[in-house]
């Protein structure tokens, strides 16, 4: 999978956010987007993952075989962020359930692992609005991270986790990432620790 964006701009109203970023990401890659609060990085993000549509430029998705559309792309990619929510009236066993109809788990990794490995197997049956903040992103992240898609995004990935639910976070990349795309959107270097390419939402002004 490669990802390219091309002189690609978002603007709310009349405020550009970001204006002609140009950028390859490849398969296997680790990227982070910087930048402070309310410069863009989630902007840029949901730019690339085609839940917000650019103002100019372009992006696009390609696998060595062919072009893939945004609707195509969304198959393969799994995407945590703060404006995404979880099914709040499911239980955890529900909330499995129902995003194992839309994505596979990575192989050898079962439902039941999956829960088990971020901490929260005593609470299966519980609802999801019972959960505490901190269970509800280890929830996000399990789906996401254990999703068998060839690219994530993340988007302030340790949000609501303690310093054990950041180990974790930390631990999930290093053992599960393979050969997947990583983007990041942060500014928390515990956050992107594995990223080698920065992107600087600064420099896009
Ligand atoms: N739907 C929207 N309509 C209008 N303005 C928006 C909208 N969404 C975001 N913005 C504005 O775009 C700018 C960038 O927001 P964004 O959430 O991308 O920043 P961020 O760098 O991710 O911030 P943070 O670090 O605080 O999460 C902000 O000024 C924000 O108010």
């Amino acid at each position: 999978m490669k990802i390219t964006l091309d002189q690609t701009g978002k603007r709310f109203n009349y405020d550009w956010i970001f204006r002609r970023v140009s950028a390859t990401f490849e398969q296997g890659g680790r990227y982070a987007i910087l930048g402070p609060n309310g410069s863009g990085k989630s902007t840029l993000l949901q730019v690339i993952s085609g839940h917000l549509h650019q103002n100019e430029g372009t992006v696009t998705y390609s696998t060595p075989e062919e072009l893939l559309s945004h609707d195509q792309f969304f198959r393969h990619c799994a995407i945590a962020a703060p404006y995404l929510e979880l099914v709040e009236e499911f239980t955890l066993a529900e909330s499995l359930q129902f995003h194992l109809q839309f994505k596979n788990l990575i192989p050898d990794i079962t439902p039941a692992d999956a829960v088990a490995i971020v901490g929260l197997e005593k609470s299966m049956h519980k609802q999801v609005r019972n959960f505490s903040s901190g269970m509800k992103q280890r929830l996000k992240l399990a789906l996401t991270i254990f999703s068998d898609v060839p690219v994530l995004l993340l988007d302030e990935p340790c949000t609501n986790l303690d310093a054990a639910g950041i180990r974790l976070y930390q631990q999930l990349i290093t053992d599960y990432s393979g050969d997947r795309m990583i983007i990041v959107s942060s500014n928390d270097e515990q956050e992107y620790f594995m990223c080698p390419n920065h992107i600087r939402i600064q420099d896009y002004k």
